[in-house]
């Protein structure tokens, strides 16, 4: 397919999306199993096309003075890819599966494009109704911080200590010129490239061989930062496929008891692969029975860390995930401030006195963060908040420059902070 007709099918998709109100995902997945003659290379460029066109659409619409696929496409090629107008022109000529010419005013459009005088969550790329709640938590440079988080993601992996050392990774994938992540020991960093993707790291030796995984450093720190050490007793409450139990089970060096479950069974089974790869011998998965079973009932009260990454709106993945962003309703809100309370809850009675939890998301909304703190502490006279600065200073390795991300019960982290997704983190002990 040539570069027009790639856009064409990117308005083609964007529509069915639209029209529908189907996950972009789905959409992709249909029009490439409809139209045969699209190799993966058009696939790839197609979706990346669509992401991007989803990550400004409140600005991109705005500048073109409407929010039809077409102007979405044709403004995101404007504003995020820096085309200028006579190449978008060029591109729309209306022949061979292009897309048609440029009217008049979408010229004037193209060539002044711009958000001056737009709202402020136009300009950020925030949904208009999580713009109050998007701007306590960011403050005055929210705008700036939404569109961090509308523009595209890095890929980084994390180099699994109980395989490789970082050296070994690092030569090892000198082709795909890796950098060192900004934060991490462990973090190494892939650029995307100008089509917005990455290298496939998944088909690489050292990933079947377990020397790393996929995981945004912003992941990987707060894992560190829980706290976790070899020999304890450690829960990851909320470990969907994994990712942090990986991690936390190479933080522990292989040492202790790791425990992984998750309310929904069918998200752990990814793990089981992932285990096997990763060399991480410590860990047991426990699948709850029913709904209110506590599958840690024997161990209830005597754990030393509850790791509670909780279910949350994922506001601080949307570089990764533009299309959910637009997704997320006040209702799925609502929903998450319950179901981390009662996680919350829960991991209190598991862990022991002098213990920790360390309650994570990837939001930045204070009501899934502070807020949620706050309001375990309020019923759970027995914990208290572990200050920001005193985490940071357990760290193996020195953590000190987040400090200036402390929030009031914990550390908020975000593209446009620490170059990472939008991480939360707040530890909480057990009175003893
Ligand atoms: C943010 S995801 C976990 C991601 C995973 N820890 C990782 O690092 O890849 C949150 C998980 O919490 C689970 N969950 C939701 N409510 C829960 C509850 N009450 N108890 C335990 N897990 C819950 C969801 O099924 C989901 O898999």
């Amino acid at each position: 397919m040539t570069p027009a007709a790639r856009i064409s099918a990117a308005i083609e998709v964007l529509q069915d999306i639209v029209e529908r109100r189907r996950p972009a995902s789905d959409s992709l997945k249909d029009w490439g199993l409809s139209r045969r003659f699209a190799g993966s290379k058009d696939r790839a460029a197609i979706a990346s096309l669509v992401y991007d066109a989803l990550r400004r659409k409140a600005s991109s619409g705005y500048a073109m003075a409407s929010e039809t696929p077409r102007a979405l496409v044709l403004g995101m090629l404007a504003g995020l890819r820096g085309l200028g107008v006579a190449e978008i022109a060029e591109l729309c000529s209306g022949e061979n599966h292009a897309p048609e010419p440029l009217s008049d005013d979408e010229t004037a459009l193209l060539t002044a494009f711009s958000v001056e005088g737009a709202p402020e969550w136009v300009q950020a790329d925030v949904p208009e109704w999580l713009w109050p709640s998007f701007r306590a938590g960011l403050g005055e440079v929210a705008i700036a911080e939404g569109e961090a988080l509308a523009a595209r993601a890095p890929i980084d992996l994390r180099v699994n200590r109980l395989k490789a050392g970082r050296d070994a990774v690092l030569n090892d994938l000198a082709h795909l010129e890796p950098e060192q992540g900004p934060w991490s020991p462990d973090a190494l960093r892939f650029q995307p490239g100008h089509d917005g993707r990455g290298p496939s790291l998944q088909t690489e030796p050292g990933f079947f061989a377990g020397a790393f995984e996929i995981q945004d450093e912003g992941s990987q720190l707060v894992t560190l930062l829980a706290g976790a050490r070899p020999g304890q007793t450690v829960i990851d409450l909320c470990a969907g496929a994994g990712g942090k139990t990986l991690a936390l089970a190479a933080l522990m060096a292989n040492r202790g008891s790791l425990y992984a479950t998750d309310l929904d069974s069918r998200r752990l089974a990814p793990l089981h692969d992932r285990l096997a790869r990763s060399g991480a011998g410590i860990v047991e998965v426990r699948i709850p029975r029913s709904r209110g079973h506590e599958p840690f009932a024997d161990i209830a009260g005597q754990v030393d860390l509850v790791l509670v990454d909780a279910p949350c709106t994922g506001s601080g993945t949307w570089r990764r995930n533009p299309d959910a962003k637009w997704r997320v309703r006040p209702g799925a809100l609502a929903e998450r401030i319950k179901d981390q309370a009662e996680v919350l809850a829960r991991a209190a009675r598991l862990v022991k006195p002098g213990g920790r939890i360390a309650y994570i998301t990837c939001s930045v909304l204070p009501e899934e963060n502070d807020e949620a703190i706050r309001a375990f502490l309020a019923k759970h006279a027995s914990f208290s908040a572990i200050a920001p600065i005193d985490v940071l200073r357990g760290a193996e390795s020195d953590f000190s420059l987040l400090a200036r991300f402390a929030t009031t019960h914990g550390l908020q982290l975000s593209p446009r902070r620490t170059g990472t997704d939008g991480f939360y983190l707040a530890c909480l002990t057990r009175n003893a």
